[in-house]
């Protein structure tokens, strides 16, 4: 008689080896989540260490008894390196000051008694593109301000697509927003988007508006972190929502807390709207941050036809406000003439959207 072992006898075995498989496995796991812990507080932007990974590959490798190929062994360890580094940085990423894991409230803004975020009533951000004159800003604040429009919005500083095209007045234009939006009884919010341009743009702004070309521009959203007004950071062209997300987080991470994050479309291969509203970056923004969020309807499509569908879409999945153009004669702006609205349009939209405005889910 052989003294051969059963299957079963050997698959207990098997189980047995993979309960202390696992066991390692997670000792390992733990140990890891140490070292990813150490080096975020060393400040370590970048957690894989090829080396450190290629040296351990080698010892493997000479330590090696067999039965299974040098190969085998790197394959299955490479593994380990990877699903550890992901628990790296999974974890890392938990600790995120954006992250609602960190902070599980909403954030509520309030800027001089205007409340933006958590169970407040959504906000409007509205006014022209650019501020091109004392009449044109005048006019639009006090329509804005029959309508109720708390903040006003309007470009000093314009990142245009050719350099040809109209810059902005700069710091006039800063004066003449922030004192017709005074006047008004309203908040001014304008674009910043050179570092060299924070201190002053912050002197008269009550809202930074961080663009979205500018939204991987790091060193401005270091700077903007550094100032004392809250952030309107607008998602990039082409960001993801975790680079979006990022973004925010180097502001937040300078000490500035008052971010409010706007999703304003992204590219995709669509031909009839200029741009694609992300309602999905909306709610998952909303869901992954505590931070407020608010929808640019009228550079999310590009055509005026379709503002007020995508507003009520916004308000529906969450949205913390609506941010859009309106400007006394658009078909004479000096930008975006094809999107703006005029007075009579924002009647309808403001018609149209009264009646979503005003739902605020009690706390
Ligand atoms: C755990 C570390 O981080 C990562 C994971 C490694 C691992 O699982 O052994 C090795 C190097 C890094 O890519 C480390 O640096 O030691």
């Amino acid at each position: 008689m052989t003294s051969q072992r059963s299957i079963d006898d050997l698959r207990a075995e098997i189980d047995q080896i993979n309960r202390e498989l696992l066991t390692l496995m997670s000792k390992r796991g733990e140990v890891v989540a140490l070292i990813g812990h150490a080096k975020t507080q060393e400040g370590r932007p970048n957690h894989y260490d090829p080396a450190r990974e290629e040296q351990q590959l080698r010892e493997l490798e000479a330590l090696n008894p067999g039965p299974f190929p040098a190969s085998t062994i790197k394959t299955i360890f490479k593994e380990i390196f990877k699903a550890s580094l992901a628990l790296e940085e999974s974890n890392d990423k938990k600790q995120l000051l954006v992250s609602r894991k960190v902070k599980r409230e909403d954030t509520v803004l309030d800027i001089d008694g205007v409340r933006i975020g958590g169970n407040e009533p959504p906000i409007i951000i509205a006014g022209p593109c650019s501020i091109e004159s004392e009449e044109q800003m005048e006019q639009t604040a006090a329509f804005l301000q029959g309508k109720g429009v708390k903040i006003l919005r309007g470009g000093a500083y314009k990142p245009r697509t050719s350099p040809y095209g109209f810059q902005g007045m700069g710091v006039d234009g800063l004066i003449l927003g922030s004192s017709v939006a005074r006047e008004h009884g309203q908040l001014f919010i304008t674009e910043v988007m050179d570092t060299r341009d924070v201190e002053v743009v912050a002197e008269y702004a009550d809202i930074l508006q961080i663009g979205a070309r500018n939204m991987h521009n790091f060193a401005l959203l270091r700077e903007v972190g550094r100032a004392r007004r809250p952030v309107l950071l607008k998602r990039g062209l082409s960001a993801t929502i975790e680079e979006w997300l990022y973004a925010a987080e180097y502001i937040l991470s300078e000490g500035n807390n008052e971010v409010i994050l706007c999703e304003r479309g992204i590219r995709t291969y669509e031909k009839w709207t200029r741009n694609t509203l992300d309602l999905s970056a909306v709610a998952l923004a909303k869901q992954e941050t505590h931070l407020p969020v608010i929808v640019d309807v009228t550079h999310a499509a590009g055509r005026r036809d379709l503002l007020i569908p995508l507003a009520k879409a916004a308000l529906a999945v969450g949205a913390d406000g609506i941010h859009i153009e309106v400007h006394p004669s658009p078909a004479t702006a000096l930008s975006d003439n094809e999107q703006q609205l005029d007075f009579a349009g924002y009647e309808q939209f403001h018609a149209a959207l009264s009646s979503m405005m005003r739902v605020a889910t009690p706390a």
